[in-house]
């Protein structure tokens, strides 16, 4: 079976995936608001590897569910592909450019106990309305391209850290989305298991054009990005574009 995806985003290297200007999250404790996002303007191209960076608590998190359609922020504007304004849309609308568009892989795996690593991404593709052969067809294929062809009978309580997290980028690949979010998705594995993690992100970026935007507090896993967007306290310090030779590690897992 071929490795390459049947259809990608490569075309589109280099183009705006997404586009913040301006965002404020306030979260209310007690009688008071705390304003952890605090104006953020924020951009990422499809083939890219934008890591944002910073200390616990700055707002990393945060930011990406307000990129993602999960947190309505309280100002601003998120120009996602072809949505203008995302959070104008209403709330089925920013359900579906979820479904359609965003694989979303967490530190915590999120994976369904009692299914196995292929019905996890069938299930997923069955909520995008993808037809159960057509969907059978993407899951093997999604779990063939992180190594889990052997493993796709096993639940998660059967199965490594690095496994599950594998699984959970498979469901994401399968997908074929534009938009990958993932919110320190090495902090629970190994310097090795995390590094097998890092590059199938880094390959879904190269080889797919997908735009991925990774929330790490791992330095190491720096080499592997395109951009490095710190972030303190609620503000961008700063937004370093690496030279493009800094950038692919090797591609195989
Ligand atoms: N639902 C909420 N209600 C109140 N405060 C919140 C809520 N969610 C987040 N916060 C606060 O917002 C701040 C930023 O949280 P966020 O999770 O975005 O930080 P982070 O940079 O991702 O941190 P970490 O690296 O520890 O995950 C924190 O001080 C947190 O306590």
């Amino acid at each position: 079976m071929s490795r390459k995806p049947r259809t990608d985003h490569s075309e589109k290297r280099g183009e705006i995936a997404i586009q913040a200007h301006g965002l404020v999250k306030r979260f209310k404790t007690g009688r008071t608001f705390v304003e952890v996002l605090k104006g953020v303007d924020f951009d990422a191209r499809h083939g890219d590897v934008t890591m944002v960076m910073g200390p616990s608590g700055s707002g990393k998190s945060t930011l990406v569910a307000a990129l993602s359609g999960l947190l309505k922020p309280e100002e601003g504007q998120v120009r996602a592909l072809e949505a203008a304004d995302l959070w104008k849309l209403s709330p089925t609308r920013i359900d579906r450019f979820r479904l359609d568009h965003c694989g979303f892989i967490f530190q915590g795996f999120n994976l369904f106990p009692a299914l196995n690593a292929k019905q996890q991404v069938m299930t997923a593709l069955h909520y995008q309305g993808v037809p159960k052969g057509e969907a059978h067809q993407r899951a093997l294929q999604a779990l063939e391209e992180v190594g889990l062809t052997p493993k796709m009978n096993q639940k998660p309580s059967e199965m490594s850290g690095g496994e599950k997290q594998r699984v959970a980028i498979a469901r994401a690949l399968a997908k074929n989305p534009n938009l990958i979010f993932a919110d320190e998705p090495t902090s629970a594995l190994d310097g090795e298991n995390g590094q097998v993690v890092i590059r199938l992100l880094r390959r879904a970026a190269t080889e797919r054009g997908a735009a991925v935007i990774c929330v790490t507090h791992d330095p190491r896993l720096e080499a592997y990005a395109d951009r490095v967007i710190h972030i303190e306290d609620g503000r961008i310090l700063d937004d370093v574009r690496r030279t493009p030779d800094a950038n692919p590690a090797p591609l195989s897992h």
